[in-house]
Parts: C-alpha cells; structure tokens; sequence
C-alpha cells in the first residue's frame, strides 16, 4: 500500500502533508507523521485526529509515531567584561528585532546577578516543565527561559561555581523547539560561571556589549579574550550609551569621548558592528517592559540594523 491508498478522511486532513508513511497489514494501520514545530498539544490532537480518520474499513488498530526533525538552535553568547553596560536591554531588543525580521528567537536570561530579561519583556510567566525540559514562556514574539523565573534574584546571586552551572544548564537544555537563534544573556565578567555556560553551550558565536568608558572597553577586552580561549567566534562589539542627545536643543555630546569602542574591536581584530545612544526614552521604555525593538522609532531602526550585521557575521562565521 502506498501513500496514494490513504483513505479519504486520512487524504483531506489539512495536515495530511506531514505524513511521511503509511502502511496497512493484517488490520492494523502503521503512520509515521512529522510534527516539527508544534507543541505537545497540538502534536496530540493531530495525533488524535490522524487516529479518528485512518480507523475506517479494514482498519482495527492504528499506530502513530510523531516525529520531528530537531531544529538545530545556533546559540550566540551576548557577553560583557563588566555589569550595567545595557548587555540585558541589548538583548532583548535585538531578539526583537531578529524575531521581526523573520526569524523563530529565544533568549536564555543566564545573568544570575541580575536576571532582568523578564521585566524587559514585560512578562511575569513561569516556564513548566515537560518530559523533564522546561519549556520557554513567550513574550513579544520571543521565547525565554530565565535565572528570574526559577528563583528570586538575591538566590541565585549565593549560587557558586557548580550550583549556578546545574541551573544554567536547565535553561540551555529547555524545550527550545522550533527556535532557530537563541541568545544567551551572560552573567557579566569572565569568571568559572561564564566559562562553564560558554563550555556547556557551545555558541555559535559572541556579541561583546561595552560603553566608550576606557575602564569598559578594558574589561570588554577581557570577555573578548574568553571567547577567544574557548574558540568561540566573536562577531563584533556592541559599543552603548555612545554619546548623547540633549532632548531639549538636540545638541549631540560624547561625555565619554568618542572612537574608543571602535579602537578597540579594531585592535582586537574584531568587527564594530554599532553603537546605539544614551537615551532616557530607551531606559524608560526597557524598565517599563515596553522594548523599543518593538516599536517603529529610530531606536527600532537601530537595533534592527544591529541585528542585520550580527546575522551577517553569523553567516561568515558558518553559524
Ligand atoms: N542606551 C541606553 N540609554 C539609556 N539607558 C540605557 C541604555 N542601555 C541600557 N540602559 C539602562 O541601563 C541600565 C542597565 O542596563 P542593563 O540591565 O541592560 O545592563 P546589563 O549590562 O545587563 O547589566 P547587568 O549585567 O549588571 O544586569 C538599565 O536601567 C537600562 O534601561
């Protein structure tokens, strides 16, 4: 019997395409379906479906394997040498503007000293867990697992060495399903935690957020270094807060002098891919959980022309 015999309530399923195979012996229906991209939900009620459709005729017992096809994730690690740098806010919009251009996205909030990306999302969801997987919220189009939705900020921050490790494997080994890019949050600075997470995780490559601060731009030269011990591809640096408009006269300043970030992605042989201002509006915003990625301004504009270079470099480094 060949997939032309599929009986006709079987052949008008409006997913009837996802059947790979199907055979009939002594009686008993054997269909074999791909259920990539679908939740658990959706996979049983098709496979509920499928069941009520193929039992006609000679049929008496039918059986169903649901396969799917593991979308593979490329992880790309969002680090920086020092906290308050804006690694989170950077984040979360740029999964934004990822996700607006097409792509599935996921976040993993790793930063187990301050685990913000649920309040940048807006989102006070908890993650369930399946099969033993937790499963990623959604929130503004992206999925996310965080430190945040597991324990309050201040448990986490006692965490050492191989507690944080166990925790932060949970999320990178959650049910990230169809998510194609998934951007993992860092901690801040370059200690046991960020080198286990980096080892664990295996990213594709690493986006270095720093301000034009000297003492910044130092310690974004130490999470460069990092990467580059653990054979990690950089794919450039992200300088924030880089200057400011007075949104008053419109005046433009550079209180932390101007050109530093750029210096030093050119002396660590890595790629500038951008700078976004200092912006009251953009802090407002993010803190308020409306991320600016999400909206039609120049900040939108901005973090979408940051996402375009990430998936460019993406591209050379084969990610
Ligand atoms: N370009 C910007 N203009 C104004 N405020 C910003 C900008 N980027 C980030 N911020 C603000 O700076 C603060 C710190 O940002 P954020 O939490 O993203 O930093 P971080 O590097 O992730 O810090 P940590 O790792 O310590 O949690 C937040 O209040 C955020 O809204």
């Amino acid at each position: 019997m060949t997939m032309k015999d599929l009986p006709p309530a079987l052949a008008d399923h409006p997913d009837a395409a996802r059947i790979r195979s199907w055979s009939v012996r002594g009686g008993i229906a054997t269909i074999v379906a791909d259920a990539s991209g679908m939740t658990s939900a959706e996979r049983d009620a098709l496979e509920a479906a499928f069941r009520a459709a193929a039992t006609a005729g000679d049929v008496s017992e039918v059986r169903i394997a649901m396969t799917a096809a593991k979308t593979r994730q490329t992880l790309i690690a969002i680090g920086s040498g020092k906290g308050g740098v804006g690694k989170s806010t950077m984040t979360a919009n740029l999964a934004i503007a990822l996700a607006r251009m097409g792509k599935r996205v996921g976040i993993i909030d790793a930063d187990i000293y301050g685990p913000s990306q649920p309040t940048l999302l807006g989102t006070t969801e908890k993650p369930v867990a399946e099969n033993d997987k937790l499963v990623p919220v959604e929130a503004k189009g992206v999925k996310l697992l965080s430190v945040g939705q597991l324990v309050s900020a201040g448990t986490a921050l006692a965490w050492r060495g191989p507690m944080a490790s166990g925790a932060l494997n949970q999320l990178v080994e959650g049910q990230w399903g169809d998510a194609e890019i998934v951007l993992v949050d860092l901690p801040p600075g370059t200690g046991d935690v960020q080198l286990s997470l980096i080892q664990k995780a295996r990213p594709a490559g690493a986006v270095i957020v720093s301000t034009p601060q000297d003492l910044s731009l130092i310690d974004a030269t130490r999470a460069i270094d990092l990467f580059g011990k653990t054979s990690v591809p950089l794919l450039g640096l992200i300088e924030n807060m880089a200057g400011y408009q007075c949104p008053h006269c419109g005046e433009s300043s550079d209180p932390f002098g101007s050109g530093g970030a750029e210096a030093s992605a050119a002396a660590a042989g890595i790629p500038f891919l951008g700078r976004l201002p200092l912006s009251a509006s953009l802090r407002e915003a993010s803190d308020a959980g409306q991320p600016p990625a999400a909206g039609d301004g120049p900040a939108a504009e901005a973090f979408a022309a940051l996402a375009r270079r990430i998936l460019q470099q993406l591209e050379k480094v084969g990610g």
